[in-house]
């Protein structure tokens, strides 16, 4: 198999240079498993800053960008502009860019492919809501999210894809290892049918929702759970507990 665990930190809208500062500090004294891939997803207006005080062994990612290299979108950033300052990877398509603010499917894949066609490295976000879960449509949920990328991607060397279930989201209410592999194992079943097996058995699929240095342990056991996307957690000295959740 040979999949590096991949473990994301998802700062949201959070954070102040102060709040940084401690962050950094605690990635700083770490340790961090050496066998871990560690990237933190940090608020754009804070990119630089981080990428100029973040340890060696950590990558910085943004949060978002836009689907083409520059021109009349007002507030856009693009993945040319990411990676002139440095910034090797990228968040797209997650819940709260879906459902706060709209994103579909297809603005979401075309995202997905032009960062992949300029250089940067994608955390792609997928997941079901409480309501499709409840009515038995969480694999074509995901399934149907993970096609709209596939559609429109040439290669997924450069992607680690996220399974994170709206509903475990900033609620508490984790997935139990069970529930998270099953639909691992069936996104690696699709990729298999769907692509090829070479993808299937090299992408790292990871979890994300109420991830927390409690539950990481657990987890990360699952065969194909290949890390995390954390949000709150990430924000807090134990992130470094659920980084080192296979040591
Ligand atoms: O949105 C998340 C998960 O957030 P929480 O860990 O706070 O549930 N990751 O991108």
């Amino acid at each position: 198999m040979g999949r590096k665990f991949f473990v994301g930190g998802n700062w949201k809208m959070n954070g102040t240079k102060n709040e940084i500062g401690d962050i950094i500090a605690f990635l700083k004294t770490g340790p961090l498993d050496p066998n871990a891939e560690v990237v933190v997803g940090v608020p754009a207006i804070y990119l630089t800053y981080v990428t100029s005080i973040v340890p060696g062994n950590v990558s910085v990612s943004a949060q978002n960008t836009y689907k083409v290299a520059k021109g009349a979108f007002t507030g856009e950033i693009s993945p040319a502009m990411l990676l002139d300052n440095g910034i090797p990877w990228v968040i797209l398509g997650h819940s709260e860019r879906r459902n706060v603010f709209g994103e579909t499917d297809e603005l979401i894949a075309e995202k997905v492919a032009h960062a992949l066609e300029t250089g940067l490295k994608v955390i792609a976000c997928i997941g079901e809501k409480l309501e499709e879960r409840e009515a038995g449509k969480t694999e074509e949920v995901v399934y149907r999210q993970t096609k709209a990328i596939a559609d429109k991607i040439k290669s997924w060397d450069n992607v680690v894809l996220a399974y994170e279930p709206v509903w475990a989201i900033g609620t508490g209410k984790t997935a139990t290892p069970q529930q998270a592999q099953e639909v691992h194992e069936k996104l690696r079943e699709w990729l298999s049918k769907n692509i090829n097996s070479n993808v299937a058995q090299t992408l790292r699929i990871i979890y994300g929702g109420s991830v927390t240095a409690a539950n990481a342990k657990d987890l990360a056991k699952e065969k194909d759970i290949d890390g995390f996307l954390v949000g709150g957690a990430s924000l807090k000295p134990d992130f470094v507990q659920i980084v080192n959740a296979r040591c």
